[in-house]
């Protein structure tokens, strides 16, 4: 089902000549020395499931050296290195209890509070010391901070890691911080948040991520869609009946509320994950497949889309949720939506697409599904 045989299409799995020269020209000076990954928000719960395995699959492919490379934990809980290691030692799998060890012995832990400097610079020193290290060549050093936390936190401990814990300026290396989602709470607060890194930041340090965009699934909707003659004639309002992207898990918080209940599955799945989705399934065929031009197509659609009628919303809590004795007893978070986009363009006008996102559901699951309309003078009708 793949498309023509384009050096650069993304079924065909090579590199274009043009990328090759790309990197050829890369300054790869800034990309040796001593890296040190901080995890802030350690004790939690993206941490153990998704950061750390991540960073333990880095290392089983080779990417991460001992000697090179050092792992740093963060939070207010109050642990020792061993403690996190233990916390995070079940979610790392498929390696020998050896090759597990190693890796966690590059682990260190520093407890803290979010949003005063004492911690910070104990980080500091921390990270400082291990950068020299007899292992490591003096004067280079690479820092990276992942924001394992609730965006409420971000803005103070952008501060503190300004102020306290940026690679020093005598040394070739950098600075970089990626920040998850979700990115403020609306409008406003999302703007306020993006001035208030952009204050601390250079664009270039910053690093917004989205992990469904990460998921092969996703990343195969760009082939499928274009590069697919098959489906390229079919995927519009003729065509199709309806849109469903569907998110449901068959667990609830689980002492999580410190973070989803400030949130909500509206802003913990929808607005990111499965508007991320929907834009990749709606968009036109972007320019190219660089990141502005795939930008600009997820601008549009998202322009295009009419304002939500409340009648097409449904929200809901799931019987149990306020038992978490993380979740606020007065709760009124959400932990289930749907909700109806219309899309006001050429292509997709009268297709409703269906998003809908559950905590502690029957199942687990992430699907797109695409409905078609029924063949004409349908043979099959008597057979349902
Ligand atoms: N869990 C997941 O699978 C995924 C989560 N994310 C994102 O990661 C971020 C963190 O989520 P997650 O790890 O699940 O959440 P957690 O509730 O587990 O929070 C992470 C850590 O942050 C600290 N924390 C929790 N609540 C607060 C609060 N109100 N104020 C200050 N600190 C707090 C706690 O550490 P301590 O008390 O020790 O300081 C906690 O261990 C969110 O932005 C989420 O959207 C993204 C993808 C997947
Ligand atoms: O971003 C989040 O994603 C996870 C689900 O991720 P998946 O890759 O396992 O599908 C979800 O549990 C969490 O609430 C949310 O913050």
């Amino acid at each position: 089902m793949s498309g023509g045989s384009d050096v650069s299409s993304p079924s065909s799995g090579r590199i274009s000549t043009s990328s090759l020269s790309d990197l050829k020209d890369l300054d790869l000076s800034s990309e040796s020395g001593c890296l040190s990954i901080v995890v802030l928000g350690a004790s939690g719960d993206l941490a153990k499931k998704k950061t750390f395995p991540a960073l333990f699959n880095l290392f089983q492919q080779g990417f991460i050296q001992s000697g090179e490379v050092h792992i740093f934990g963060y939070a207010r809980s109050d642990m020792s290195d061993d403690g996190l290691r233990e916390r995070i030692r079940g979610y790392l799998k498929g390696a020998s209890d050896e090759h597990l060890s190693q890796f966690l012995q590059l682990i260190k832990y520093v407890s803290g509070s979010y949003d005063s400097g004492e911690g910070f610079e104990v980080l500091n020193k921390t990270i400082s010391e291990n950068e020299t290290s007899e292992n490591n060549q003096p004067g280079n050093s690479r820092r990276l901070f992942y924001l394992a936390l609730p965006p409420s936190v971000y803005p103070s401990v952008c501060k503190m890691i300004r102020s306290y814990c940026m690679t020093p300026s005598s040394h070739t290396g950098w600075t970089r911080v990626i920040v998850e989602k979700p990115f403020g709470k609306d409008l406003d607060s999302a703007e306020e948040l993006s001035a208030q890194l952009g204050e601390l930041f250079d664009e270039e340090q910053l690093y917004r991520i989205d992990h469904y965009l990460g998921k092969e699934l996703v990343q195969n909707l760009l082939v499928l869609r274009f590069a697919n003659r098959f489906f390229l004639p079919l995927w519009n309002r003729d065509n199709i009946d309806n849109v469903q992207i569907v998110f449901r898990e068959d667990f609830g918080t689980d002492g999580r509320g410190g973070y989803f209940d400030q949130y909500g599955i509206i802003r913990d799945i929808i607005q990111n994950h499965l508007l991320q989705v929907f834009c990749l399934v709606a968009m036109e065929k972007p320019v190219s497949l660089s990141p502005e031009h795939i930008r600009d197509e997820k601008v549009k659609v998202l322009q295009s889309v009419s304002c939500i009628n409340h009648d097409e919303v449904v929200l809901g809590q799931y019987d149990g949720y306020k038992d978490d004795p993380t979740v606020p007893n007065e709760s009124n978070t959400p932990t289930f939506a749907s909700v109806v986009l219309r899309v006001h363009n050429e292509r997709w006008d009268g297709v409703p697409f269906v998003l809908k996102a559950g905590k502690a559901l029957s199942s687990k699951k992430a699907e797109i599904r695409v409905q078609f309309k029924d063949a004409p003078g349908d043979i099959f009708r008597c057979m349902y």
